[in-house]
């Protein structure tokens, strides 16, 4: 018997993150710790080796990540040959891929070219979401600068102007939130692909493809055009009755492990309700509480990480359409590793499918048909 969406399959071993009995950790460290205190380069260093990094380790990879920011010439073209009106998500996943045709060390496969690959990728990644942006605004790419952090560089190459603190901390501790999950859809995907041996670049180009879809990755944009679509607080009760009727889904609640609540959730609601009323737009921190309230009362469903992700992306002043390229941004630091660690240890993955099709039967030739 074939088990629908491998609900409960135990598919790989892996050392980078557990959720046991709803309690969330990268590498044996609770996630509330490292929201509370952690920047987004000490978890990727943390992710990539297992440990925390010394001051010295920091501000050493906080250099490399700055430094190796800058995209070459060609990507910068190509970047700008796209038709504007792709979703940013698309172009992600293509840029990614021809990231991979300029890497010095694309076809060296040993283990520390990868741990450099992984490296570069997640310090251009972060360029290239901002320069999405920036290329369907018409305006010039922007490159890091190496006094900066990589949150305060993801926003300035965004906008153009030094953020300000709140929007840097903010905006870096839903990194930190969004880095690793287990395995979730897009990591099972990135260590799919590379389980074949396959270069590191098209494991992280299988992983965006498999974050973009609303059941994953992209129900926090969805989530913002819900918020959008519904507009004022009292509109809330019978926009979501009316798609409870229907059966539709109601993106950023649910979730396929968490069943008493995503961890995650009430760091990125309580930023929401910050930044919102710093903002002034509280009015889509209640529209967001009350549907909440509806969702748990009707259907007994908590919000997971997208739900309040959308108010606070959009209250930094992100696009729509760059909130779930945000999530790769983040999500790099998880799919590297786990493409790293199952390099290291590899065996293809290579399920079975229970057949349901039609039974033997005879070829029939073209004429008799
Ligand atoms: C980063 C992330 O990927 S977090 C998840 C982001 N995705 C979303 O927010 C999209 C909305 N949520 C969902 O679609 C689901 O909850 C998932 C995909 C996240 C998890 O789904 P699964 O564990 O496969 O549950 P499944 O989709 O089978 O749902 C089980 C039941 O709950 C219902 N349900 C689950 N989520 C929702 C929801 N968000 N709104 C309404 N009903 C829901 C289903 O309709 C189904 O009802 P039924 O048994 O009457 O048919
Ligand atoms: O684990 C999952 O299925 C989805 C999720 O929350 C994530 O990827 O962060």
């Amino acid at each position: 018997m074939s088990t629908a969406g491998l609900e409960g399959v135990v598919a790989t071993h892996s050392g980078i993150s557990s959720i046991i009995d709803g309690v969330l950790t990268y590498r044996g460290i609770n996630i509330d710790d490292l929201a509370k205190f952690a920047s987004f380069e000490e978890v990727l260093y943390l992710l990539w080796n297992d440990e925390l990094p010394t001051k010295e380790e920091l501000t050493q990879l906080k250099k490399d990540l700055a430094e190796q920011g800058l995209l070459p010439n060609e990507v910068i073209s190509l970047m700008k040959t796209l038709p504007k009106n792709t979703h940013s998500m698309a172009m992600l996943r293509t840029v990614v891929s021809a990231l991979e045709m300029y890497d010095p060390e694309s076809f060296d496969m040993s283990f520390e070219a990868n741990r450099r690959k992984a490296l570069r990728i997640q310090a251009k990644i972060a360029t290239v979401v901002a320069a999405i942006q920036r290329v369907k605004e018409g305006k010039e790419i922007l490159a890091p600068k190496t006094e900066f952090s990589f949150s305060q560089n993801f926003l300035y190459m965004l906008n153009g102007e030094e953020p300000e603190e709140l929007a840097i901390k903010s905006l870096d501790t839903a990194l930190v939130l969004h880095a690793d999950h287990e395995l979730n859809a897009s990591t099972f995907s990135a260590r799919v692909t590379v389980g074949t041996l396959a270069n590191i670049y098209a494991g992280v180009v299988s992983a965006i493809g498999t974050l973009s879809g609303p059941l994953h990755g992209g129900a926090n944009e969805a989530v913002m055009k819900m918020l959008e679509e519904i507009g004022e607080v009292e509109n809330v009760e019978s926009y979501i009755n009316e798609a409870l009727v229907k059966k539709k889904k109601i993106m950023g609640f649910g979730h396929r492990v968490y069943k008493t609540g995503d961890p995650r959730a009430k760091f990125l609601k309580k930023m929401s309700k910050e930044l919102t009323a710093l903002k002034g737009k509280e009015k889509l921190y209640q529209i967001s509480v009350k549907i909440d309230e509806i969702i748990q009362k009707e259907k007994g469903l908590l919000p997971n990480v997208d739900f309040y992700s959308a108010s606070t992306y959009h209250s930094l002043g992100i696009a729509r359409e760059l909130f779930t390229p945000i999530f790769a941004v983040s999500r790099t630091s998880g799919w590297t590793a786990h493409i790293l660690e199952q390099y290291a240890n590899n065996r293809l993955f290579r399920p079975r499918a229970e057949y349901i099709g039609s039974q033997l039967r005879k070829y029939v030739p073209i004429e008799d048909r």
